[in-house]
């Protein structure tokens, strides 16, 4: 199983340019959980600083019992091993083919037999899809395979944590669920502790068992899913809904005048953009059929159900009605069910 990670009171800066500050979270072992944000708040440089590429000034990260931020680099060499990461372009080789770039670590890192290594590499390929492009070069595919492939080649030392960095930049809504499900499916055979960063409000809607938000320089929220879905912070209301109305502006955050007068100009009758408010969580992704069972869900639920009274009362009652849906489903499809379903004739 991954293991967690505990990030407590972290804050980074660029000269005077403070990104975020008094971060605290803890990814629980095994989840796949979301960071998002509007553009610009510092999901990549959180992202970044989680594998020690960049260094936050006060805080602690702790993985695998290790403060990375006060460890010695030999520690944080073996610690980076725990890691896959998947940046925003796929960041592959451009002059290898897939096989050879999904190759690469386990040639680099280990000492494997290449009859070893491909079977490694078929594996991982299989896993996302792209048996059968392996001699294709990075620049001969879509944006889409060019993810799968960087998907695949972080997969191959077997991470513990999985870092996504927007799987969704550049894909359509089509392969944006298709990469989601890879995802998914990944956390069912691997159960590796799942980092996405996104703005991509599907996603974040179907696909984390937690989610986050960074806006303001401040971690506006982090819990599970049902939390932030049913949120009334205005700020996570506009990102969810994807309006121009509320506190996230074109570039920055709007001061109250702006906001007054965009409010006065959709009561006038102006659409304010986005899609209608979605109402209730909507259904999270599940392992594809065949897939191992996703462990994180039976953990989680216990977790969640630790921490229920800590909970604002929505969030409650939705994780509630969950936990009383999956019983019911359970229950149908236990040793009791009916073996046999009656066929319904559609005329
Ligand atoms: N190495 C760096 N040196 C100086 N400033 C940086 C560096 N990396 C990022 N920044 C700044 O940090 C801020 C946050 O950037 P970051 O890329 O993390 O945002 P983001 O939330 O991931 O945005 P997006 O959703 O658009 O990718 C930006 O203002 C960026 O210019």
């Amino acid at each position: 199983m991954g293991v967690e990670v505990s990030v407590e009171g972290l804050t980074k800066s660029f000269g005077s340019q403070r990104i975020w500050q008094d971060v605290t979270l803890t990814l629980p072992a095994g989840e796949v959980s979301a960071l998002l944000g509007p553009s610009g708040t510092g999901k990549s440089v959180f992202l970044k600083s989680l594998i020690g590429l960049l260094r936050p000034e006060e805080g602690s990260i702790v993985i695998d019992g290790t403060d990375i931020l006060q460890c010695s680099s030999k520690e944080l060499y073996e610690i980076r091993k725990l890691f896959g990461v998947l940046f925003q372009d796929g960041a592959l080789f451009g002059s290898m083919n897939l096989y050879d770039n999904v190759a690469f670590p386990l040639r680099e890192h280990t000492k494997k037999t290449e009859s070893e290594i491909r079977q490694i590499v078929m594996s991982k390929l299989e896993l996302v899809g792209l048996l059968g492009a392996e001699d294709k070069l990075p620049g001969e595919i879509s944006g889409g395979m060019r993810k799968r492939a960087g998907l695949a080649r972080a997969l191959v030392l077997d991470p513990e944590i999985i870092l996504v960095d927007e799987p969704d930049s550049g894909l359509d809504p089509v392969r944006t669920t298709y990469i989601s499900q890879t995802l998914i499916d990944i956390n069912a055979e691997i159960d590796a502790t799942i980092l996405i960063v996104s703005h991509n409000i599907n996603l974040a809607r179907t696909v984390p068992d937690n989610i986050g938000m960074l806006f303001r320089r401040q971690l506006v929220m982090f819990g599970p899913r049902e939390v932030l879905l049913t949120s009334d912070e205005p700020v996570v209301k506009q990102f969810l809904n994807g309006t121009m109305i509320g506190p996230i502006g074109m570039s920055e955050e709007k001061d109250e005048a702006t906001m007054a007068h965009e409010q006065a100009l959709v009561d006038a009758g102006h659409h304010a953009g986005g899609v209608d408010d979605i109402e209730g969580i909507v259904p999270q992704m599940q392992a594809t059929p065949g897939m191992p069972e996703r462990q994180a869900v039976a953990r989680r639920q216990e977790r969640v159900r630790s921490i229920l009274h800590t909970l604002p009362p929505a969030a409650r009652s939705a994780i509630l009605e969950d936990m009383d849906s999956q019983r019911r489903t359970t229950a149908f499809t236990g040793s009791d069910a009916p073996t046999e379903l009656i066929p319904v004739v559609l005329r």
